[in-house]
């Protein structure tokens, strides 16, 4: 849903600044990597120390070069199949880490086996859910539905409610609360984008195979 009603607000807002980084000779693949290490560094930095507030501010910084990179690279008219290939790479490192420190808080210091299982489910599904559009697209097919919640809406949805849970350490009541729900929220949101795309992919697949094809798997 964000990727196709927010894109192109953040790509208009964020044009300049691409641009401005392409004069003084930074490369999109530059702008990744950077944008990569500096998500992975404030989630595994912070957010195992149940730091959620600074955790947040720093990734947050950081995430929006995965929207930077692609946008230099189509206005420098340098798109490559590489590229895309090492965007969607490093954006599964990013979010390993991401769901990864919510996981080693809750198996650490905020004490919680069932919050720290919800943290790796969605680590695992966030993945899963990618490599159906991959491994779908690889295999010839469109895979023709995103689905519920996207890369985009999973990193939304926990980031500010990890911002605002980390305003607890300044003193603010019971806004803890809305870290777990929304790990909740992205776990069943994540379920139901991976039936979603299992049963787009199946019907693309025996549509393309054809009679022979069902027969051949059966
Ligand atoms: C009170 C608190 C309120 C807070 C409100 C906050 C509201 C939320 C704020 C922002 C929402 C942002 C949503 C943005 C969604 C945009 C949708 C979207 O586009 O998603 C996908 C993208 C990028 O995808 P991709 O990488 O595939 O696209 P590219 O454009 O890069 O193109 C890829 C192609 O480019 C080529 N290429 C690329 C790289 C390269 N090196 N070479 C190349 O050639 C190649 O062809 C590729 O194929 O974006 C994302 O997924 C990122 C999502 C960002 C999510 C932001 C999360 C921040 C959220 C909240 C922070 C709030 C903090 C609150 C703190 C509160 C404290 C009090
Ligand atoms: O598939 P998903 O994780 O929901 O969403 C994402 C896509 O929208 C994006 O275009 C791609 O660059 C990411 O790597 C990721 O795959
Ligand atoms: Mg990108
Ligand atoms: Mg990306």
């Amino acid at each position: 849903m964000l990727n196709k009603y927010a894109r192109a607000f953040f790509t208009r807002v964020l044009t300049p600044f691409a641009a401005f980084l392409l004069r003084r000779g930074v490369s999109p693949d530059a702008v990744t990597l950077v944008g990569t290490a500096g998500v992975v560094a404030g989630a595994l930095v912070f957010f195992p120390r149940g730091e959620f507030f600074w955790g947040t501010i720093v990734i947050t910084l950081f995430v929006f070069s995965d929207l930077v990179d692609g946008n230099m690279a189509r206005q420098a008219g340098i798109s490559s199949r590489w590229g895309a290939f090492l965007d969607s790479t490093l954006d599964r490192v990013a979010d390993g880490a991401i769901f990864g420190g919510f996981a080693l808080w809750y198996a650490g210091n905020g004490d919680d086996n069932v919050l720290c299982a919800v943290a790796l489910f969605c680590l695992a599904a966030g993945q899963v859910v990618s490599y159906t559009k991959a491994r779908g697209e690889a295999i010839g097919l469109p895979v023709a539905v995103n689905g519920l919640v996207e890369r985009a809406e999973r990193l939304v949805i926990s980031l500010v409610a990890a911002g605002l849970a980390g305003l607890h350490g300044f003193g603010v009541p019971g806004i803890q609360v809305l870290l777990p729900i929304a790990l909740w929220l992205v776990a069943v949101g994540s379920l139901v984008t991976l039936v979603q795309r299992v049963v787009t992919v199946r019907r693309e697949a025996i549509e393309a195979d054809g009679p022979a094809g069902q027969g051949a798997a059966s």
